[in-house]
C-alpha cells in the first residue's frame, strides 16, 4: 500500500533520512520508532508531500506520490499529529467537515458523516458537535483530530506521535480506540512514536530508525529475539527492564507476570504481556530515554 524506495532527504550536510526502503502492506499498522532526530517525522511527511525527498521514490497503492498534486494527496491520506491543529474559530463539526466540504459533499452527507465519526471516536455528537476546540479536554481534542483525519474516508493514515502529550490513562484509552477503529475500517497506517511500549502495543511491525537510517524492521518479537545491533537490543529490552525495576520497587517478589490485567484488547500477535524475556539484560542501567 505504501512503498518507500531508497528515499533520502538532505538538509545541507545533514542526511535527515538516508536511503530508506520500506513496504507497508494493506491493512498493516507499521510503527516508526526511534529517538529524537532519527528522521521519523521527515519520513512520514514525505509520504503526503509536506516535505519533498531529495532522492528516491514513494509509491502509494502502486502510484508515485510525486505524480499526485500535494493537496489532492493530502485529502486522500488521513494525517494526525500531536499538536492536533484544530481551527479555534470553527466548531468541532466544522473542523471535522473541512475536507468533505472541500470535496463538495452535500450538507446532509457531511452532517451524517460528522456524527458517525464522533460516535466512532467515542464522543457524544449532540454534546460535542457545536463546541469550539478550547471547550474540549486534550483527550477529546485528540479524538476529534482522529475523526477529522478519517472524514474523507482515507484508506491510509499517517500518525505522528498523536497521543504523546496525553496523560497515561487517556493515552491508553485512545490507543485502544485507535486499534479498534483501524481494524473496523481496515486502515493501513504508519504510526510514529519514540515510546517503545506504544510501539509494541500498537504495531503489527516496528521499523526502527537511527540517524536517518532504517536499522531494522520486524515484529516486536522478531526484533527482541534477533536485534541487528546493540542499539535495537537496548531499545527493545527497555520496557521489560523498566517493568522489572517497577516490580522490585513495589516489593512484588511474589508478583506473578500478568502485569496489566486488562480486557485482552491487545494487538493480535500477542507481542507483549507474556513470559518472553528478551536479550540484552543490563541491570540497573537507564541508558535509553523511553518515557
Ligand atoms: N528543515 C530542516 N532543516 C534542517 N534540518 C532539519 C530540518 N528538518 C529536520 N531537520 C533535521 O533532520 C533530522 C531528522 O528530523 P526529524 O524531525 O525527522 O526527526 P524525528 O525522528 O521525527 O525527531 P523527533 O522525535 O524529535 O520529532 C534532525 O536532525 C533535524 O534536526
Amino acid at each position: 500500500m505504501i512503498e518507500l524506495q531508497k528515499v533520502t532527504k538532505r538538509h545541507g550536510d545533514l542526511l535527515a533520512v538516508d536511503g530508506v526502503s520500506l513496504r507497508v502492506e494493506p491493512g498493516e499498522l507499521l510503527v516508526l520508532l526511534g529517538g529524537s532526530g532519527s528522521g521519523k517525522t521527515t519520513t512520514l511527511k514525505m509520504i503526503n508531500r509536506l516535505i519533498e525527498p531529495t532522492s528516491g521514490r514513494i509509491l502509494l497503492d502502486g502510484r508515485d506520490v510525486a505524480e499526485t498534486p500535494p493537496h489532492a494527496l493530502r485529502r486522500s491520506i488521513g494525517y494526525v499529529f500531536q499538536q492536533i491543529g484544530l481551527f479555534p474559530h470553527l466548531t468541532i463539526a466544522e473542523n471535522i467537515a473541512i475536507t468533505p466540504s472541500l470535496l463538495g459533499w452535500a450538507p446532509a452527507r457531511i452532517r451524517a458523516r460528522v456524527d458517525a465519526l464522533l460516535d466512532l471516536v467515542e464522543l457524544d455528537p449532540a454534546a460535542i458537535r457545536d463546541r469550539r476546540p478550547d471547550e474540549l479536554s486534550g483527550g477529546q481534542a485528540q479524538r476529534v483530530g482522529v475523526a477529522r483525519a478519517l472524514a474523507a474516508e482515507p484508506k491510509v493514515m499517517l500518525l505522528d506521535e498523536p497521543f504523546g502529550a496525553l496523560d497515561p490513562l487517556t493515552r491508553d484509552r485512545l490507543q485502544r480506540s485507535f486499534l479498534r477503529i483501524r481494524r473496523q475500517l481496515g486502515l493501513t497506517a504508519i504510526f510514529v512514536t519514540h515510546d517503545m511500549i506504544e510501539a509494541i502495543l500498537l504495531g503489527d511491525r516496528i521499523a526502527v530508525m537511527g540517524r536517518g537510517r532504517l536499522l531494522q524492521v520486524g515484529t516486536a518479537r522478531e526484533l527482541a529475539r534477533a536485534p541487528v545491533d546493540d542499539e535495537v537490543a537496548q531499545l527493545l529490552s527497555t520496557p521489560q527492564r523498566q517493568a522489572r525495576r517497577v516490580e522490585a520497587l513495589l516489593g512484588g517478589e511474589g508478583g506473578e507476570g500478568g502485569d496489566d490485567g486488562d480486557d485482552g484488547d491487545h494487538s493480535d500477535d500477542g507481542a507483549a504481556g507474556d513470559t518472553d524475556v528478551s536479550p540484552g539484560e543490563a541491570p540497573g542501567e537507564t541508558s535509553k530515554e523511553t518515557p
